[in-house]
């Protein structure tokens, strides 16, 4: 080979890596970058709260949002929290039946996909949460404190006591939806069709063709990451505090192991459903922007910060269910440039509710 000629190909190859870096190191960040300043943030949002999963939480991020933003929110009617859970939500459950739609719709409700998709504007994200039907169950099974209702002795583990006396409380417990697929009937899916292979197959689908995100609360601060990103929004929109969680003396009992197979053969529903967006969550977690693990660790850590700034420490009864579940309450000494942030991440679903009914409803 000529000499030219080698020069000529050193030119080229090097020619080539200098595109590569620029490319790699310049253009495509750039690029990145412009499209997360460029993108739009997303305003209409139906939250399908599905009952046990951390939905309280996420639900004070919507609120939050839609407060700092001056957004509509569709409130249950009659003073209520739920779109009259358990009943498949109807227009008319809404209180402040607008003739503008409402931006945000994040309380109990049952989904139903044609009255939801019309009552919301168009383009609306629908987004829901899942969680284990195991630890599922367990948190729904002691807050509504069914052992009480059922008279099972204090001293047992509610638990095994429910299992191994099953056939004689199976009857009282079957309007009880929380207790059997109870994100499944949350998301729609008739009890009827519990035990129907294909039912719950087309279900699965359809939640699938409906939800733009199926949040998890196993990986809380991954979903809500997620859901910034794809909202357009920023992080301080997703910092959160943990609502609603039991006491920790209501923590000691589990489902016993020998009945974990029977737990799950009559939670199919629910069992599948869990599965399916299990594994196309961590698809969708594959395919994200470069700092997402960054992001994740920085969400973990501001949330945990607020909550080491806003709450009065130690573990606060709810007196509305004194030995079940915990209250977060606002620290006195939070410092004056956090306090407004404070209050409205500890502010639960009753406060807001009643914030949104006084603007709305006097507005109208
Ligand atoms: N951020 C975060 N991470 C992990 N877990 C969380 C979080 N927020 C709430 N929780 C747990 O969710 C349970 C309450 O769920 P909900 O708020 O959906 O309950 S409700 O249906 O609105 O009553 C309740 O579960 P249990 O404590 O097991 O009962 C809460 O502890």
């Amino acid at each position: 080979m000529r000499l030219s000629t080698i020069f000529r190909v050193k030119k080229l190859v090097f020619g080539a890596f200098l595109v590569f870096f620029v490319l790699k190191w310049a253009v495509v960040p750039l690029y990145s970058a412009m499209k997360r300043n460029m993108c739009q943030s997303v305003h209409n949002v139906l939250f399908l709260k599905t009952h046990k999963t951390g939905s309280s939480s996420v639900s004070n991020i919507f609120f939050r949002f839609s407060k700092s933003r001056g957004l509509t929110v569709a409130l249950p009617r009659k003073q209520i929290y739920s779109f009259y859970w358990p009943w498949s939500f109807q227009a008319n459950f809404v209180d402040n039946l607008p003739e503008e739609k409402p931006n945000i719709l994040c309380s109990h409700a049952r989904y139903n996909q044609t009255t939801m998709q019309s009552f919301m504007p168009p383009g609306t994200n629908f987004v829901t949460i899942l969680r284990h039907p195991l630890s599922r169950f367990e948190s729904a099974f002691l807050f509504e404190d069914f052992p009480a209702f059922l008279g099972i002795p204090a001293s047992a583990n509610p638990f095994q006591h429910f299992f191994e006396h099953f056939e004689k409380f199976k009857h009282d417990i079957n309007s009880m939806y929380t207790l059997r697929n109870g994100m499944s009937f949350d998301l729609g899916l008739e009890p009827d069709d519990f035990e129907d292979a294909t039912a719950i197959r087309n279900f699965i689908s359809s939640v699938e063709n409906d939800f733009h995100l199926v949040l998890l609360m196993e990986y809380f601060d991954e979903s809500l990451v997620m859901l910034k990103q794809h909202f357009c929004w920023t992080l301080e929109d997703v910092l959160y505090l943990k609502h609603n969680s039991r006491l920790r003396s209501s923590k000691k009992h589990h489902i016993p192991r020998q009945f974990g197979n029977k737990f799950l053969d009559r939670n199919k529903a629910d069992v599948l459903l869990y599965e399916h967006f299990n594994q196309t969550f961590w698809r969708k977690v594959k395919s994200q922007y470069d700092n997402f693990w960054s992001e994740v660790r920085l969400l973990k850590q501001k949330s945990h910060a607020m909550a080491k700034e806003c709450l009065l420490p130690g573990e606060h009864k709810d007196e509305r269910r004194k030995n079940i579940a915990t209250k977060l309450i606002l620290n006195p000494r939070v410092g004056h440039d956090m306090e407004h942030l404070c209050r409205e991440l500890v502010k639960d679903e009753g406060g807001y509710l009643t914030y949104f009914r006084d603007i709305q409803l006097r507005e109208r």
